[in-house]
């Protein structure tokens, strides 16, 4: 579009264009020639064809059945030829790094005029990196992986070990002293919880929930039970490659015997001489299609231990087919007396339950920090389509019960968001350890609500898009997903109630 030179026409001059063979038509002041075109449409040429549309300013019927993003294509952009006498585009895409202009499709520290407690300057400046980042690198291989089924490209691995994605995706801590963050956008010594919650908030935006597990939520789940109780000799030789996206680790916890209910789990380790030696089955393990570790939990005779195991020839992996895309590399993994020196334990010989709990903080509140944005993303499509689409003569969003839905849309994610907010607040002021004793339960709750929430919101996307939302292209794809995968997000990451610390006194 931008090297061929545009003309000007006026309304009477594009009207004259109105039959087959000569036909076209006008999409927000653009003028497209559709001559050729018309019979390789994929809606059909007699919709073109009509005369109200041939010839015509087509504005209102296109967005009613387009995305934007159609006029951007190569293969569309290049229809046109012109644009209107005196007018100028109105819908143009945005530029990588900006923030949406709709109401509440971002959160209000992203509102102009709005203030926050919690969001400091560089959480801003590291936002807009972020957003460019996901935009430009990450989208475009999310949409074709989620299609197609492959994982994330080694390209993209690359760059996210490049910028330190990898490492600040584990949160804050000495793995990222002396690290240049997001090419020098903040410190290390600045980065904390917020800035790992702005991570999640920008991949979440893809909206492509297969993809999201395939950007390495495994090493998010299965690389801090190194860190945390990994000796050093383990971690020297783990660590820098999974940070640097050479190798990948998954956690292997939960068993066809064993989901929430980890203690049922029947992977067995024994010991011979130095010497771990491992057999088991483990199910639903992300990312373990092409990891090269596993973060395993085993029972041992005193009780629960986490080993590391290599991949080798006693550990096989195969895919397992998932209601969402295979891009998230969901593995049954078989370890068929896999050998592993004794120094692979992680945290001590049969304590390893409270290596397993005090990891599940970290992963609830990364799963539901995606899952709110991804619902957020959804309320957008939602407000944009409310009032784009015209039913029975006017915007559906002139109708009560519409505007019902969307307020209540609109309370869910922003109550989460604020309970988010107080969650996060808590994580940067409490160690590891104080976390899984005192922020167990409320995590547990939080991904609770928002799951719930999501699951209602869900629900009202699918019924305003209608027949779009069950086609996982065009209109309503974003909403086909979420309202295909958010249920995983209650899932995944273990059962959602923990009322604990009541006190034993407590009376009426
Ligand atoms: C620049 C002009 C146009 C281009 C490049 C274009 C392109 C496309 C494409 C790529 C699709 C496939 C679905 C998608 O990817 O969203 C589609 C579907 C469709 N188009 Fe167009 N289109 C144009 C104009 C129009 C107009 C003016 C109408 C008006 C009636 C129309 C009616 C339809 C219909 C009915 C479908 C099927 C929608 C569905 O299955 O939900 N198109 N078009």
């Amino acid at each position: 579009m931008a090297s061929k030179q545009l003309k000007e026409f006026t309304f009477e001059e594009v009207a004259k264009h109105n039959k087959e063979g000569d036909l076209w038509i006008i999409v927000d002041s653009r003028v497209y020639d559709l001559s050729k075109f018309v019979n390789l449409h994929p809606g059909g040429a007699a919709v073109l064809l009509v005369e109200t549309i041939a010839g015509r300013d087509a504005t209102d019927a296109f967005f009613g059945l387009h995305r934007q993003e159609v006029l951007y294509r190569p293969q569309y952009a290049r229809l046109q030829i012109g644009t209107i006498k005196g007018q100028e585009p109105l819908i143009k895409p945005l530029a990588t790094d900006a923030l949406s202009q709709v109401p509440y499709a971002e959160p209000s520290w992203l509102t102009p005029g709005f203030s926050s407690p919690y969001f400091k300057e560089s959480h801003h400046r590291f936002q807009k990196a972020m957003r460019k980042f996901v935009n430009e690198v990450v989208l475009p291989d999310a949409i074709r992986c989620e299609d197609n089924g492959k994982r994330i490209s080694q390209e993209v691995v690359n760059k996210l070990g490049e910028m330190n994605i990898i490492g600040m995706r584990l949160g804050p801590g000495k793995h990222l002293k002396g690290k240049t963050l997001l090419g020098g956008v903040i410190t290390p010594e600045e980065f904390d919880h917020f800035h790992e919650l702005i991570i999640n908030a920008e991949i979440g935006r893809c909206g492509t929930r297969g993809y999201i597990d395939g950007i390495l939520a495994g090493n998010v789940i299965g690389l801090p039970p190194i860190l945390n109780f990994g000796s050093p000799e383990l971690q020297a030789k783990i660590v820098p490659d999974v940070l640097a996206g050479k190798k990948f680790i998954c956690l292997a916890i939960s068993e066809a015997f064993a989901g929430s209910d980890v203690s049922g789990m029947q992977t067995y380790a024994y010991k011979d001489g130095n010497e771990w030696v491992i057999s088991g089955t483990k199910k639903w393990i992300t990312n373990g299609v092409f990891a090269d570790y596993f973060t395993v939990g085993c029972k041992t005779d005193d009780g629960y231990t986490v080993i590391l195991v290599p991949r080798s020839d006693e550990l096989s992996t195969k895919p397992i087919k998932t209601a969402y895309s295979a891009a998230a590399g969901t593995a049954f993994v078989t370890l068929d007396k896999v050998r592993v020196p004794l120094s692979n334990t992680l945290g001590k010989e049969g304590k390893g339950m409270s290596v397993i709990l005090s990891n599940f903080n970290h992963e609830r509140w990364m799963i539901l920090t995606i899952s709110l944005s991804t619902h957020r993303l959804i309320v957008e499509e939602c407000l944009k389509w409310s009032q784009q689409r015209r039913a029975f003569g006017k915007p559906l969003n002139s109708q009560a019960v519409i505007r019902a839905k969307l307020a209540q849309m609109i309370a869910r994610v922003e109550s989460a968001q604020s309970w988010l907010e107080n969650v996060t607040h808590q994580m940067n002021n409490m160690s590891y350890t104080e976390q899984s004793d005192k922020l167990a339960g409320t995590i547990a709750f939080l991904k609770q609500y928002v799951t719930s929430t999501g699951r209602a919101t869900a629900e009202d996307a699918a019924q305003l898009f209608g027949g779009r939302s069950v086609t996982q292209s065009g209109m309503g794809k974003l909403v086909e997903n979420f309202h295909r995968t958010s249920p995983y997000d209650a899932i995944l990451g273990g059962a959602e109630d923990a009322l604990r610390k009541m006190p034993k006194n407590a009376r009426l």
